[in-house]
């Protein structure tokens, strides 16, 4: 008997023939997977079924994050779902994609070893390597005077614990393109203000004019995060003569730095033909950059002016394509392109979240659980089965406070409230998911006051932005809150990277409940407590990257609510995504 077919489930082709539908009926492809190597090999007239095949196996590459399709892991990689499916032999593949008019000008699909790519990606990934080779092929940055390097370096690292700091600054003076690595508090932005001062007083040493410094980052509220934490340092950490000789900057977000152009999301002002005009250009958060926004970064970056990457390579990667930080970080190095500087130690208060980072990144899963377990006052593990009456103590206390705050017309209050907090969830949907939190806290406050919650829009409603809205200023990730003014009408207050901006509801069409978020979501955000949430064991979210991730994003004190196999299975599973670029840097062809 066969199992019966929904015709309303939208990830089924029920055109779908042959192999293609047997690996749609496993779940391995959908519909739209399906929908794109049809219509391609019809247009180019490939017959080969194992070609329409592998295209479709491109698409749901790409719609994982990957850059192309490795034909020789995918078995492996789709694992269980696809164990009883027919897979073409490797070589035999191979000859027919080799053979195929798909590979043939124009080229839509590009064979690399055993890589498959869509042609704009093989022609990003191209571009960014040309583009690093070019700026490492270039003669060293001169430094004007050894011995004032020298004594800059000491002056602004004074003593030993700013060691590993000192060294990685140390190596970006001597290169044009430095990677910056360095897990939570490790000192990454310390170092980038202090490297900016000495090259600024190397530039005067050499009778330059002052540089040109861009800061940029992926996201506004990174962005913002960057220049306050670089201000602070030159301000209150370092010497006027220091802070002067920086002059002013604005850190912005890597699109607006770029220049956004109405008529492309994907070109932008900045380009080879119209490079920066800075100096020294400095992204945070780069584990979030794209392989598309890294193509046209370093396109637009000047080849004589310094490019200095800053990030986490074990975090998530970008939400769109790449894992370029991480493949800058293997990349770089083994192929001789220059340093990556590391940083290992964790300078922010007590270690004990800087120490549970280090054990989840190098997979020593005893060790992560003895800190959960034991963290002290920073890591909590709360393995309850059922955890809500825990959660309602920590959660409720937090929403009533933004909502009285709220109810005052107090927006910094209410903001300050809500930065205190962030409960962090795997999911969207599902018991364990953004969702459903975000109707439990409301109806924890309805209880708790009596106030139904009718509408959409209620006093206290803290609210993330979910996309850029250049007209009003706000970006993706901004957060705010929903206040009461004293003529009784509602504003959303917004912490903007210009400020703080206040909006009636009605105007803002891109923004959800932020009782709750999803670790993607809180990528490049930070808040002083975090309750992270472990999806069930099944999820196929659960990576070591997600909960790396998740945790880091605290900055005094972590949660974790889960139990000790979804711990473990985080920690054994990996978001691993193929790209070249790795390979292509190293400069040895793929197997
Ligand atoms: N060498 C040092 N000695 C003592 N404290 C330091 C040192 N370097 C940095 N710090 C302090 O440690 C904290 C974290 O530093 P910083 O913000 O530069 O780290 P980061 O790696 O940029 O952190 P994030 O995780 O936010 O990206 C700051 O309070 C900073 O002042």
């Amino acid at each position: 008997m066969t199992a019966a077919v929904d015709e309303f489930d939208s990830t089924l082709a029920l055109a779908a023939t042959g192999r293609l539908r047997d690996f749609n009926d496993a779940g391995v492809l959908v519909a739209a997977d399906i929908h794109v190597a049809s219509r391609l090999t019809a247009m180019l007239g490939e017959t080969d079924e194992s070609v329409a095949l592998a295209c479709a196996l491109v698409v749901r590459a790409v719609r994982a994050g990957s850059i192309c399709l490795d034909l020789a892991e995918v078995r492996d990689e789709v694992g269980e779902d696809g164990a009883a499916l027919a897979w073409p032999d490797l070589d035999r593949w191979l000859a027919a994609l080799a053979a195929s008019p798909l590979l043939a000008p124009p080229q839509p699909l590009r064979l690399e070893g055993n890589l498959l790519y869509f042609d704009r990606y093989w022609r990003e990934e191209q571009q960014v390597e040309q583009d690093l080779r070019r700026r490492a092929a270039r003669p060293a940055p001169v430094i004007p005077n050894e011995a004032a390097l020298s004594a800059g370096l000491t002056r602004l690292f004074p003593d030993a614990s700013y060691d590993e700091q000192r060294v990685a600054a140390e190596t970006a003076v001597r290169q044009w393109t430095t990677v910056l690595t360095g897990g939570p508090g490790t000192g990454k932005t310390t170092t980038v203000a202090r490297l900016l001062a000495l090259l600024a007083e190397q530039a005067e040493l050499a009778g330059q004019r002052r540089p040109w410094i861009a800061l940029t980052a992926p996201t506004g509220k990174a962005a913002a995060r960057l220049e306050e934490a670089v201000r602070y340092e030159l301000s209150e950490r370092l010497s006027t003569q220091d802070a002067e000789r920086l002059g002013d900057f604005h850190a912005r977000t890597l699109h607006m730095l770029l220049g956004r152009r109405p008529d492309s999301s994907t070109r932008f002002r900045h380009d080879r033909d119209n490079r920066l005009p800075h100096d020294i250009v400095v992204v945070d958060e780069t584990s979030m950059v794209s392989l598309t926004m890294m193509a046209r970064l370093l396109e637009a970056v000047r080849p004589g002016a310094r490019l200095i990457l800053v990030g986490d390579p074990d975090q998530l990667a970008s939400i769109e394509a790449g894992a370029v930080l991480a493949d800058l970080v293997a990349g770089l190095v083994a192929g001789g392109h220059g340093e990556a500087a590391e940083l290992r130690t964790s300078h922010r208060f007590g270690s004990e979240i800087g120490d549970l980072a280090l054990a989840v990144r190098e997979d020593r899963r005893d060790d992560v659980l003895g800190l959960l377990r034991d963290g002290g006052e920073r890591v909590h593990f709360v393995e309850d089965e059922d955890p809500r009456e825990r959660l309602r103590a920590v959660l409720l206390p937090d929403a009533l406070a933004i909502r009285t705050a709220a109810e005052a017309g107090d927006d910094v209050r209410a903001l300050a409230a809500l930065d205190r907090h962030r409960l962090l969830c795997a999911h969207r949907d599902g018991p364990w998911g953004v969702n459903h939190w975000n109707r439990t806290v409301e109806r924890w406050i309805t209880e708790a006051t009596e106030d139904p919650l009718w509408d959409t829009w209620y006093v206290g409603r803290p609210v993330l932005v979910t996309a850029n809205d250049y007209g009003l200023g706000i970006y993706n990730g901004d957060v705010g809150v929903t206040v009461r003014r004293p003529d009784g009408s509602l504003r959303v207050c917004i912490d903007s990277a210009r400020g703080r901006l206040d909006f009636a509801p009605g105007r803002l069409g891109n923004v959800e409940t932020l009782h709750a978020m999803t670790i993607h979501k809180a990528q490049g955000s930070q808040a002083a407590e975090v309750t992270v949430l472990m999806p069930g064991e099944e999820s196929r979210l659960l990576t070591r990257e997600l909960f790396y991730t998740a945790i880091t994003r605290a900055q005094d004190k972590v949660r974790v609510v889960g139990t000790e196999e979804s711990v473990r299975l985080a920690l054994a599973r990996r978001a691993l995504r193929a790209t070249g670029l790795r390979q292509r840097l190293i400069g040895v062809p793929d197997q």
